[in-house]
């Protein structure tokens, strides 16, 4: 039987980072996937291949709207979505070969099959074949991410009604594409079908989009997706999907309990993902799950089995590679005798539509309820001379600081680049700095940063500078 220091279970973000890390500190590491490819959710459905198709949407929607305002001239172009699928696919396998490399790089080993415990200190590894091999390990690492959720009287039958996952590769462009759920994966996905001329319609629960993000956010994405085309039936909850033939049909009731139904030809379900411990016989290792069927862990992600960790999507807190990749690191690192922290406030969030939408530390709501004082300075995008020269005009950087302080608690944005800039509000937290810092750092001329300037002078005095 093989053993190991260290065995993970599962190679999205969260797990292949974890066993890098590990193979760093020195431990003998082994990794277990259940595809033939390594990288998980993000690498293979989810983070890479949407971000593939939204670039290659964007292009098609600038050439067929912007480019003539830029003095371009072109045919009407057309967009040809096999061979979109086809790169996003070419993308997806360089990126998943890439980790493939790194595995063997730090001499990590690989299983390929379903792993599953069979003891506390013993995972069994079951192929596509029906074989089977047992691995010792010291420890393991749980990483086994989630999948799409939906809800119970759906019938998501992948082909119509579909998740996340097919709509990364439909063979036609919708006619009119209906979306469950006005979340992350709603709005991106919206947006790549929506570029591409498919009429669609959004229908959210909640009485806003991207509800967790900072309200001036949602309020701001909903008009410029609004002015994009994009449809929103909010505060309505869906009761029925029905299929006919090549039809959709969503039922639904709004807060005012009136019924409202949509036909389409494709139906998005979005509503959430569900951590993913199906078949990891937990039970033979005595694992335990919390109320949400997520895996039990402490502050040092740890299960209940003290052998036994548990990291990104299978445990509770946010539902983003980045913060995975964060735990597998920490987890790595303690077994190595390291004293490593996770500021889990400064886990920026972003939404890839454009303009993207990025976040950072707590929403103006979230300080207002806790009852802290504070101030907000906000800056348009359309009065940078950055802005106008590309035509990026929409959206806007909103700082919000403590108002004895002047320590900024939020920074949120949206905007040009947002997913790039946000980064200047996670270093700025994580170093306490506060909104008057930002405002006295020289920001380049032109750029789309020097809103973060302006939007810090506006919050820590009240005076920014073009506006
Ligand atoms: N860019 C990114 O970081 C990124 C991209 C994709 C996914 N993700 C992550 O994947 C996870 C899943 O994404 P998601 O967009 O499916 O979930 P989400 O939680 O972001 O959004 C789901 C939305 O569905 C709504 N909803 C729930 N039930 C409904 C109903 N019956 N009718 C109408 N609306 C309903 C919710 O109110 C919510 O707004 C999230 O945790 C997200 O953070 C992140």
């Amino acid at each position: 039987m093989s053993s190991f220091d260290i065995t993970v279970i599962g190679s999205g973000p969260g797990g292949y980072v974890a066993a890098i890390r590990a193979a760093q500190l020195g431990f003998k590491t082994a990794i277990i996937e259940k595809y033939p490819t390594l990288g998980g959710t993000c690498l293979n459905v989810g983070c890479i291949p949407s971000k593939a198709l939204l670039d290659s949407s964007e292009h098609f929607h600038n050439a067929a709207h912007n480019f003539e305002n830029h003095g371009i001239e072109i045919n009407p172009p057309k967009a040809n979505l096999a061979r979109m699928i086809e790169r996003k696919q070419e993308v997806v396998d360089q990126t998943t070969g890439g980790i493939k490399y790194l595995m063997d790089k730090n001499k990590i080993t690989v299983f390929e099959g379903v792993g599953s415990f069979e003891s506390a200190t013993k995972v069994k590894v079951t192929k596509n074949d029906g074989s089977a091999e047992v691995i010792e390990s010291k420890y393991t690492i749980i990483a086994t991410g989630s999948k799409p959720s939906s809800l119970p009287f759906i019938n998501l039958d992948k082909e119509r009604i579909i998740t996340s996952t097919e709509a990364l590769k439909l063979k036609e462009i919708p006619k009119h594409l209906i979306v469950i759920g006005g979340g992350v994966i709603g709005l991106e996905l919206g947006s790549v079908y929506l570029r591409l001329g498919s009429e669609v319609t959004v229908v959210e629960y909640m009485d806003k989009i991207i509800p967790g993000m900072d309200g001036t956010m949602s309020k701001e994405l909903q008009k410029v997706l609004k002015k994009q085309g994009m449809k929103f039936q909010l505060s309505t909850g869906v009761s029925a999907v029905e299929r006919n033939g090549d039809n959709v049909k969503v039922t639904a009731k709004n807060k005012k309990g009136e019924e409202l139904s949509f036909e389409g030809d494709y139906v998005l379900v979005s509503v959430g993902r569900k951590p993913y411990t199906e078949g990891l016989g937990l039970e033979n290792a005595g694992v335990e799950l919390d109320e949400r069927g997520r895996v039990k862990v402490n502050d040092h992600l740890q299960t209940n089995v003290t052998n036994i960790y548990a990291i990104g999507d299978v445990v509770q807190g946010a539902m983003l590679a980045h913060k995975a990749s964060e735990e597998g690191v920490l987890v790595a690192e303690q077994l190595a005798g390291q004293k490593p922290h996770i500021n889990y406030n400064l886990i920026p969030g972003v939404v890839y539509t454009w303009p993207e939408v990025a976040g950072v530390g707590k929403t103006e709501e979230e300080l207002k309820e806790a009852g802290v004082a504070i101030k907000v300075g906000s800056f348009p995008m359309r009065a940078l001379g950055r802005s106008r020269a590309s035509g990026d005009i929409d959206g806007l950087v909103k700082i919000i600081s403590d108002a004895k302080t002047d320590e900024i608690l939020g920074f949120h944005m949206i905007g040009a680049r947002a997913a790039d800039l946000i980064h200047e509000g996670v270093t700025a937290m994580e170093f306490r700095a506060s909104a008057e810092d930002l405002a006295r750092m020289s920001h380049a001329h032109p750029s789309y940063a020097e809103a973060v300037k302006e939007a810090a002078l506006d919050a820590t005095e009240k005076r920014p500078l073009h506006v």
